[in-house]
């Protein structure tokens, strides 16, 4: 066995986030370890990557233990770890990224030119194709994605660690991503991926690992198992089929008229984007990232002014407005990334949860301990986030569970209009399922949502209407009746219906 983890348990004060885990990795394996929000999954693999230490259990590699006191060490042995956010400079070249921190060149000088020609190498060896010379910032996330990986194999790493790789991934480049592991697995290397996908786990892994609480609940064989006995395993129950109730759409809630967003090279980001949102329906937003539907959610929110056009939440005129009025009139918002927009690291979940409901939760002036501790622990049972307690710092919440306090917070504010981007990004499928049956639930009771999704299942499965957005305008609007992902993968690509 390439790598054995035995006996792993690591407590934080009172709490272990992994009880005794087992853990084995044959060379040129892909092993999957999936895990509901807060198993213990990333605990597990910072603890193979020597980010920490674990209360007990030995690690041993080749049959030799071995102990890992930082990173480095964990590299020094060939282990490589990718993360959930990418830890890219962006203002550097591919090249320059890939190479960092073992530079080719003579004393202090950097040898550019044999750096270029080290990745070129190494993109060839590997069957991966990137520019060296790009700039990190000017490319899209899936290949972001590669060039992490070829930073850990230039470190010369043979286990490589992937953190829910997908996550930021449009299908395409999910895809990719899925045949270079297989290609790079054929040549050797072994791979760890953690993902909340079962199906991307079923293509691509040889066997996976099923956490819950912190301890395994199974290792089973790909070809000996399916979607429905690894989610009994994970959640210990079945998942529901969930109902979509007809409904009749009232008022708009959101009016966007003839909006425009100048680029910076004279290429219009948002180009005349006109839609609407009615109250009590769901209108899913397709598109590959990067096609203006982040500018979009940025201007409706006041994040951003436009250069033209007109915007109106629940029937008032908002345009240029900032976006506490823009909350006031009637907007609650689950950002699409939720470090940026979602939460301060360094407050407490109670103090995250707080935030917008404060003003509702005033009483003479006073905000009442009581009061909040009610609403927050209210929402961290419903949506079962694992937090130590009220007063933990958000930093150290599962990033799952962060994703849930920050829906719960936003999906409470009452609103007549939501703006849910990539809802359920990085949730388990238990916390997937219950958000969905909380946005059908809030637009049964009237709430207009106008949702933004890179996942098309998740689209097709609670939108009334579907809008694409493609190159800054709206390329296509489909009923959910109409709407496939054929038709919907179409017009995302730039091409029409017949
Ligand atoms: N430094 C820390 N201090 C206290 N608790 C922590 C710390 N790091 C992690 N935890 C807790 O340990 C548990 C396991 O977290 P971990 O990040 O391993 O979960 P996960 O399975 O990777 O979840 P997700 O799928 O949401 O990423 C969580 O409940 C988390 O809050």
């Amino acid at each position: 066995m390439l790598l054995q983890m035995d006996s792993i348990t690591k407590k934080y004060g009172e709490f272990s986030a992994n009880r005794g885990i087992d853990f084995s990795l044959r060379a040129g394996e892909v092993h999957a370890i999936v895990g509901e929000n807060g198993a213990g999954k990333t605990t597990l693999m910072r603890i193979l990557y020597g980010m920490e230490q674990p209360t007990s259990g030995t690690i041993r590699l080749n049959g030799k233990e071995v102990s890992f006191a930082s990173p480095l060490d964990a590299i020094q042995s060939g282990i490589g770890m990718v993360h959930q956010h990418f830890m890219l400079f962006p203002s550097f070249t591919i090249a320059e990224n890939i190479v960092i921190g073992n530079e080719p060149g003579a004393g202090a000088v950097f040898d550019r030119k044999q750096a270029v020609k080290t990745v070129e190498e190494l993109c060839e060896k590997f069957g991966m194709k990137v520019d060296p010379q790009a700039i990190v910032s000017s490319t899209a996330p899936g290949v972001q994605q590669r060039v992490e990986i070829l930073k850990v194999l230039y470190q010369g790493a043979d286990i490589i660690i992937l953190d829910e790789p997908t996550g930021v991934l449009t299908p395409l480049e999910v895809q990719e991503l899925l045949e270079a592991i297989k290609q790079l697995s054929k040549q050797g290397k072994s791979f760890i991926l953690i993902s909340h996908k079962l199906n991307e786990v079923l293509d691509v892994a040889d066997r996976i690992t099923v956490l819950r609480d912190g301890a395994v609940t199974g290792v089973v064989d790909k070809h000996a198992t399916d979607a429905h006995e690894i989610s009994r395993l994970m959640v210990g129950r079945e998942l529901l089929e969930l109902d979509r109730k007809p409904i009749t759409p009232g008022d708009k809630v959101l009016e966007v008229t003839d909006l425009s967003l100048r680029g910076t090279k004279g290429k219009p980001v948002l180009d005349a984007v006109s839609l609407s949102v009615r109250a009590g329906e769901i209108v899913g937003v397709a598109g590959i990232s990067g096609n203006g539907q982040s500018e979009l959610l940025q201007l409706i929110s006041g994040l951003a002014q436009p250069d033209g056009g007109r915007i109106a939440v629940a029937g008032k005129d908002v345009t240029g407005k900032a976006p506490r009025d823009i909350r006031e009139s009637g907007l609650a918002h689950i950002p699409e990334d939720r470090y940026v927009w979602g939460a301060n690291r360094t407050a407490t979940v109670m103090d995250t949860g707080l935030m917008g409901h404060h003003r509702r939760l005033q009483k003479s002036g006073l905000l009442k301990l009581k009061d909040i501790r009610a609403l927050v622990s209210g929402w961290v049972q419903k949506f079962s986030i694992k937090t130590g307690s009220l007063e933990t710092s958000t930093q150290y919440l599962s990033g799952g569970n962060l994703q849930k306090l920050i829906v719960a917070r936003e999906l409470e504010q009452g609103t007549p209009f939501l703006i849910a981007a990539e809802p359920t990004r990085g949730v388990d499928i238990g916390a997937m399922e219950t958000i969905h049956g909380e946005l059908l639930k809030r637009r049964e009771e009237g709430t207009g949502i106008l949702l933004v999704s890179s996942e098309l299942t998740e689209i097709l499965k609670l939108s009334d209407r579907v809008l694409v957005m493609y190159e800054g305008r709206i390329a296509g609007e489909l009923s959910a009746k109409e709407a496939t992902e054929e038709k919907l993968g179409l017009l995302m690509a730039g091409g029409t219906l017949q």
